[in-house]
């Protein structure tokens, strides 16, 4: 059977190595390349000058020690040992494994830390976009009639406004003027526009009190009203969901969705059947302006462009002037069809309201095109925020994260990152009912998709059963389909507390209905969840129970930042956001991220302390027989780290299914993988002999988009996200590697300033090379980036995008992989 390449390390126990330690006993060439290694790691890395190691290469034979390859004596070589600190054998090498060096060559950090517990703020902070205090405000004293008020009262569990809404929708309702909205994060603006809208158009039918009025019959044929735009699916989804449950206490009036992902012909027959309020993404509306006769807009009052900004970001410029231009450019109609009179109830002139968290010059832009004479309506603030903002001079002060939303940041070297999740994880889950839902935010799909694979039980890897027939009489749910490959059972991070915690992937890469279904399973599900996702999950949505955010990567700027942060901690509840960075350059990142509270900093140590002062629960198909054995209870935290990511790399080096190796079992003994339990050799098998195991393979491809995806921060960040200090070697270990793989290429682009999934960027090169040294300049190659990672956009959307980022930079379009 051919080794797997295991490296042969010394353990020292917790203490740092220091140069006058000598490794004393067993044969006099160990001795001499222990020393040599503790040398080189108390100097801090590497000898520059050492001949460069060859690629890596999981089949090439590792050395055998001296004493097997001469065939003498075949005892294994005597582990050295140190007089100056006790030796303690980890449970990996108890068992005839290999520790792997987590705790040496650590770069500095730079962040003081205060001796012990980091002190808790006297008061928690204000929630800062909670409703308002029932006995002040309510929705009928903003003018709202009754109806709308009793409804949203008893069946949406809403009393009382929060600050953007009493602010927009008494404007809203007596003035017809354009609108830019602008608050943070969960705040509400989504009914801050709807509820004045749906009000407006109830009274062109109802009395004062929201009776209906004998004479005036409004339907669905009676005109549509409203056009709502978003620039996502998800988004429009979403908006239409909350629409849907506003108008229960209208049902006469009907809302619909057009943003492809189904055939035009589906949209066109809803559209001709009557809708009063549409929600649209950009691109399939101008598509049904310019093809779909049946779409009058003649009777059109209000046009909504939710998340302004994030629409311009995306190319959808050009779509959003020709709206407006066709909107415009229709005779604005004072009656409908049926001779009702729309003036008076209705706005006088076309109402055009802009939603964005944030005023960059994008907007600006957009409001340009958009808005005449428009009024700006921001949330209150309290007198010292206002001053604040005044002071700075910055439009943006407004884009802040809500103030009770509690923000830490984990200092992890690179090669800890992965064991420190999991610690992160499993202490998160260790209490029942403490958090619900956690979102994890990745850089990349191809990252997503390895973090998944990695942390689900692999008990439910064997592939899934086709769904049983119509005849069995047990049909599947569609949704179940959908779900296969994006919802499993957590591994690792599941505690006495929490037996069951049920993973989620999304990214752009995945098919709407996946996509669909597994957000959906998000919201819904009643045990404890994690959703491991792309920036694709930044914007919008809305899961009320998300109590924490995990940043695994950095955001690719500040502002899309808060949006992630921003998942939790809405509508006033509360919230924790975990940011992970980097040993030095990356510390100075949160002295840039706009904060309404501190984000206090922690080092790994206190998280890998916490979260693995317990045994961590391996998947089910790798569990042991010794679990519990006395030896393993006299485990400290960094032996089980050492055992955890040692579990990792073996988990990547098993064979691959099918393989020859497979055939024999797992080399490790500890990791028994159900791709062993394979039958015969077939013919086909026997080719598949040196077949990698597919999970080694997603290793790779995650750590290299990983890699491609750092050096597409934006370029005023890079300072601090400086691909020339990432040291790759030790970032691939976080992807469970032994060495960084190669085939990073060169001519990695970075972000174009102009036109970028987020925005911001400007464009420039820095990339890496493989091997185990810190990433050079110049590189290219393709990468898996996630294709769409700000939400599935209409085909003809995503057509014009490719071709403006072909024609942007010809290198860089194959770095975000959209074909
Ligand atoms: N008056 C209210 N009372 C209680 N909950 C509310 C109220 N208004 C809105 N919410 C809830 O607040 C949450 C956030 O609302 P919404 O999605 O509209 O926020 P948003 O400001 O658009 O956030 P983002 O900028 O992140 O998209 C939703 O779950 C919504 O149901």
């Amino acid at each position: 059977m051919a080794d797997d390449g295991m490296l042969l390390n010394f353990e020292i126990g917790d203490a740092p190595l220091v140069s006058q330690v000598k490794f004393k006993g067993g044969r006099w060439r160990d001795r001499v390349k222990a020393n040599k290694s503790a040398k080189v790691a108390s100097q801090g890395g590497p000898d520059p000058a050492a001949k460069p190691r060859a690629p890596y290469d999981p089949h090439r034979p590792a050395k055998r020690p001296r004493a097997n390859e001469d065939g003498g004596d075949h005892r294994p070589a005597k582990l050295p040992r140190t007089n100056d600190i006790p030796w303690v054998p980890t449970h990996a090498m108890k068992t005839g494994l290999v520790s792997s060096s987590l705790f040496t060559s650590i770069p500095n950090v730079v962040t003081k830390f205060d001796e012990g517990e980091p002190a808790e703020p006297a008061e928690p902070a204000k929630p800062s976009n909670a409703p308002l205090g029932e006995e002040a405000e309510n929705f009928h004293t903003l003018g709202l009639s009754r109806r709308v008020a009793q409804h949203l009262a008893t069946k949406l569990e809403m009393k009382a406004p929060t600050s953007i809404q009493k602010n927009t929708i008494s404007q809203l309702i007596n003035d017809d003027s354009d609108a830019f909205l602008q608050a943070e994060t969960g705040s509400g603006k989504t009914l801050a526009y709807l509820l004045p809208i749906v009000h407006r158009i109830m009274k062109l039918s109802t009395n004062e009190d929201g009776t209906p009025k004998k004479d005036a019959k409004v339907h669905r044929n009676s005109g549509l009203f409203a056009i709502i735009l978003a620039p996502t699916r998800e988004l429009c989804k979403q908006i239409a969901v909350v629409l849907e449950k506003v108008l229960r206490c209208a049902p006469w009036l009907v809302c619909t969705t057009v943003i492809g992902g189904e055939s035009k012909h589906s949209e066109k027959a809803r559209i001709r059947k009557g809708v009063n309020i549409l929600v649209a993404t950009p691109g399939r509306l101008t598509d049904h302006l310019d093809n779909t006769k049946v779409l009058d807009v003649g009777t059109v009052r209000w046009l909504v462009l939710d998340e302004g900004d994030r629409m311009m970001e995306m190319g959808f410029e050009d779509d959003i002037k020709t709206i407006v231009g066709k909107i415009r450019a229709d005779k604005l109609a004072t009656k409908n069809s049926e001779g009702l009179v729309l003036d008076g109830v209705l706005p006088k002139r076309r109402v055009t309201v802009l939603c964005s968290a944030t005023m960059k010059m994008n907007v600006q832009k957009l409001g340009e095109i958009s808005l005449e004479d428009a009024v700006h309506i921001t949330a209150s603030k309290s007198d010292m925020e206002k001053d604040a903002a005044e002071n700075s001079g910055s439009t943006e002060s407004a884009f802040t994260a809500p103030a009770q939303l509690k923000q830490s940041s984990i200092i992890v070297p690179a090669k800890l990152r992965l064991v420190t999740l999991i610690a992160l994880l499993k202490a998160t889950f260790a209490r029942k009912g403490s958090v619900m839902k956690a979102i994890i935010f990745i850089s990349c799909a191809d990252s997503v998709d390895f973090h998944y694979e990695i942390l689900k039980d692999t008990a439910v890897i064997e592939p899934p059963s086709p769904p049983p027939s119509e005849e069995d009489g047990t049909p599947a749910k569609k949704a179940d389909i959908h779900i296969e490959t994006t919802v499993a059972p957590a591994a690792y991070i599941t505690s006495p507390a929490n037996t069951k915690v049920m993973l989620h992937r999304l990214h752009g890469s995945l098919a709407q209905p996946v996509r669909s279904a597994t957000l959906k399973s998000f919201s819904e599900c009643k045990d404890p969840a994690v959703l491991i996702t792309t920036d694709i999950s930044s914007r919008g949505l809305d899961v009320p129970a998300v109590d924490l955010v995990i940043e695994y990567d950095p955001a690719f700027a500040a502002p899309d930042h808060v949006h992630r942060i921003g998942r939790t901690a809405r509508a006033g509840r509360s919230g924790k956001a975990v940011l992970f960075l980097l040993p030095g350059s990356e510390e100075g990142y949160t002295s840039i991220l706009p904060s309404s509270s501190t984000i206090t900093p922690q080092l790994y140590e206190s998280v890998l302390q916490k979260g693995l002062a317990t045994n961590v629960n391996l998947p089910a198909s790798s569990q042991t027989d010794d679990a519990d054995t006395e030896s393993n209870k006299r485990e400290t935290w960094t032996t089980r780290a050492e055992a955890l990511q040692l579990h990792f790399e073996q988990r990547l080096l098993a064979p691959a299914p099918g393989s020859e190796d497979a055939e024999e079992g797992p080399k490790s003994g500890h990791h028994k993988s159900k791709f062993s339990k394979t039958g015969g050799k077939s013919h086909k098998q026997q080719q598949q002999v040196k077949k990698d195991n597919p999970l080694l393979d997603a290793g790779r491809q995650a750590f290299r988009s990983h890699i491609r995806a750092y050096a597409t921060h934006v370029r005023e960040e890079r300072v601090y996200f400086d691909m020339t200090q990432l040291h790759l070697g030790h970032m691939a270990k976080a992807f469970g590697l032994r060495e960084a793989p190669g085939g990073i290429g060169s001519g990695i682009s970075r972000r174009t300033h102009k036109f970028t999934p987020a925005g911001n960027g400007q464009k420039g090169a820095a990339g890496g090379g493989g091997g185990g040294a810190k990433a050079s300049s110049g590189g290219s190659g393709k990468s898996k980036f996630d294709e769409d990672e700000f939400g599935q956009v209409d085909e003809d959307a995503a057509r014009r995008m490719k071709a403006k980022m072909r024609m942007l930079s010809m290198n860089s379009a194959s770095e975000f992989n959209l074909g």
